[in-house]
């Protein structure tokens, strides 16, 4: 366990929190939440379903359920997901697992989902949600990325390009954004918003034993 509520820690018992990052695609969010699992332990990415096929390098289980469309009609029948949404002509969906029980241990779970996944878990559990919105530096830069990652057709670099602008209109919905321009100082940036989220009177649960017990 990473946290305890002994009084001579200086880390108390919290609650976990559900951290999303949205952009337009391309805009750098996978990139951000590998170097964010990559640094933090207590972090974990909820894995999607997803109906699209996968891409080069990308594996099963790990960076998404890659599922067919009967297995996603049968996930939304039993009421699997916690939120789903069309994405790009194909289906993306976060599966409930053990979300709910990992929160109050503790665990913060990391979103790679669109503003529709949003406002869906802000309507669901609005206390454990904080979302960021990553920005492109400009449009022309988007192209650039998005055709540089060589992972989608053209076909589908320019459906992606023609959506972002529709994408980008949801910014004000979130509580945080930051301009994906340099990736290590973006990268920072969404690192503090986490820390300091983490540090919030309300999801410090060990703090009132620990007063309790410093006032005697
Ligand atoms: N700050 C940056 N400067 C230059 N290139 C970047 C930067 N951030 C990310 N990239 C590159 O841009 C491409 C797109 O990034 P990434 O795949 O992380 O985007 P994404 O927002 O997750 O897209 P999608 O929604 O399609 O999954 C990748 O090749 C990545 O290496
Ligand atoms: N609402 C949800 N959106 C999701 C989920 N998983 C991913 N996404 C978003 O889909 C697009 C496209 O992703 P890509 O991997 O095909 O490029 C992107 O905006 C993701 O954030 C999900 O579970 N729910």
């Amino acid at each position: 366990m990473p946290h305890n509520s002994s009084p001579e820690s200086d880390t108390l018992h919290r609650r976990g929190l559900m951290f999303i990052l949205s952009s337009p695609s391309g805009a750098g969010k996978t990139t951000l939440s590998r170097m964010l699992l990559a640094s933090d332990e207590e972090i974990s990415l909820s894995v999607s379903a997803t109906t699209r096929p996968p891409r080069e390098g990308e594996i099963d289980g790990k960076d998404y359920h890659f599922v067919s469309d009967e297995e996603f009609d049968r996930l939304v029948e039993e009421d699997g997901f916690y939120e789903w949404a069309h994405v790009f002509g194909r289906r993306y969906g976060t599966p409930k697992g053990h979300i709910r029980e990992g929160l109050k241990r503790g665990q913060d779970y990391l979103f790679d989902i669109d503003w529709q996944g949003t406002q869906q878990l802000y309507q669901k559990d609005q206390q454990d949600t904080v979302s960021v919105f990553i920005l492109p530096p400009s449009l022309d830069e988007l192209h650039r990325r998005l055709t540089a990652r060589a992972l989608d057709s053209e076909e589908v670099v320019n459906s992606r390009m023609e959506r972002a602008r529709a994408e980008i209109s949801h910014w004000a919905e979130y509580d945080y954004v930051v301009i994906n321009d340099d990736v290590d100082e973006c990268f920072t940036k969404v690192r503090e918003i986490l820390h300091a989220e983490r540090m919030k009177r309300t999801r410090q649960t060990g703090l009132i034993p620990f007063v309790r017990e410093l006032m005697g």
